[in-house]
């Protein structure tokens, strides 16, 4: 595997049991640290499928996947990494939808009987929380007592990012994870995740990458440094941050109403525009109508 990347991925196909067609078409691709990577596609291009090859939770033996220099489906493969200071991180987390749904957290039980009963020992639970947890209880405004069972979908869901970001991660693969979030939960997740990828930075141990799936494109500017999209199982397109030219500033002062009453909100910029562009064309592509 080449130096510096968190991921790199040959030749990959995929073809679910039951299904004639292959979904993932020999997929190849290299994605380094400190980076924050989007991955864009039509329902049913295969991001989920694709995410969870990534993290280990769907065996594919069809082309060469490594993460962190080490192949998830290996024998032996170990996800949880020893620091220099002793602190332990996660080699890859996925986070998808399904979690609010399943019965293990629908139970009538605190947010801190659920992460215990998940092997974390008391203890180590205040040591983190002195700190990580902490923070992140107060930037998701989670409460120790709530009954998993009388929670909303997403409150539920700013429960499972908790647990899942307790310890720093090497790679994280987010699938539509921000669906159910408000806006301001999820602008302070994504600070958040802005400063682990920028802390890597400054502690090699601690270089990290985020791979996240939506379709949501509210938010993001600025926040990503590549783009990929995935029309039917392959990739389409891959570009940098860098290489988008703005054409409209977005200004501080423009948003919010006037003392007359009129609310000015200046033209976005947005990925939105490009994304449904891309899509549409993936669409008239499907259809075999020319572009
Ligand atoms: N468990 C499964 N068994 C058989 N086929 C599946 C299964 N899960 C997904 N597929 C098929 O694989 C293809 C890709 O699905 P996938 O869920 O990866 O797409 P996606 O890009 O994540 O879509 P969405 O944006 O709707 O979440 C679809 O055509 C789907 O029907």
């Amino acid at each position: 595997m080449s130096e510096g990347l968190a991921i790199e991925v040959k030749d990959l196909s995929y073809k679910y049991p039951i299904n004639d067609v292959k979904t993932l078409h020999s997929i190849n691709l290299q994605i380094p640290y400190n980076t924050i990577n989007l991955l864009l596609g039509s329902n049913g291009s295969g991001k989920t499928t694709f995410l969870k090859i990534l993290g280990g939770k769907t065996l594919c033996l069809n082309g060469d996947v490594l993460i962190d220099k080490s192949n998830p489906f290996a024998n032996g493969f170990r996800n949880t990494i020893t620091l220099s200071d002793g602190s332990e991180i996660n080699k890859v987390c996925y986070f998808g939808t399904d979690w609010v749904r399943s019965e293990f957290i629908n139970r009538d039980i605190t947010v801190l009987e659920l992460i215990t009963s998940l092997g974390y020992r008391k203890e180590n639970l205040e040591h983190e929380f002195t700190k990580r947890g902490n923070y992140l209880m107060d930037i998701l405004e989670v409460d120790m007592g709530w009954r998993m069972h009388m929670l909303s979908d997403g409150q539920k869901r700013r429960v499972q990012l908790i647990m899942g970001l307790l310890k720093p991660f090497k790679i994280l693969l987010l699938d539509e994870i921000t669906i159910d979030l408000d806006v301001v939960a999820r602008f302070k997740l994504f600070e958040f995740l802005k400063f682990e990828v920028a802390q890597g930075l400054q502690n090699p141990e601690r270089q990290c990458c985020i791979v996240y799936c939506t379709h949501i494109f509210d938010g993001l500017n600025s926040w990503y440094d590549r783009v990929i999209h995935l029309h039917r199982g392959e990739i389409e397109g891959d570009f940098d941050y860098s290489s988008i030219v703005y054409v409209d500033e977005e200004s501080e002062e423009n948003i919010d109403a006037d003392d007359t009453g009129v609310v000015r909100i200046s033209k976005s910029s947005s990925l939105h525009p490009l994304v449904l562009k891309w899509l549409l064309k993936d669409q008239r592509k499907n259809k075999g109508l020319s572009i």
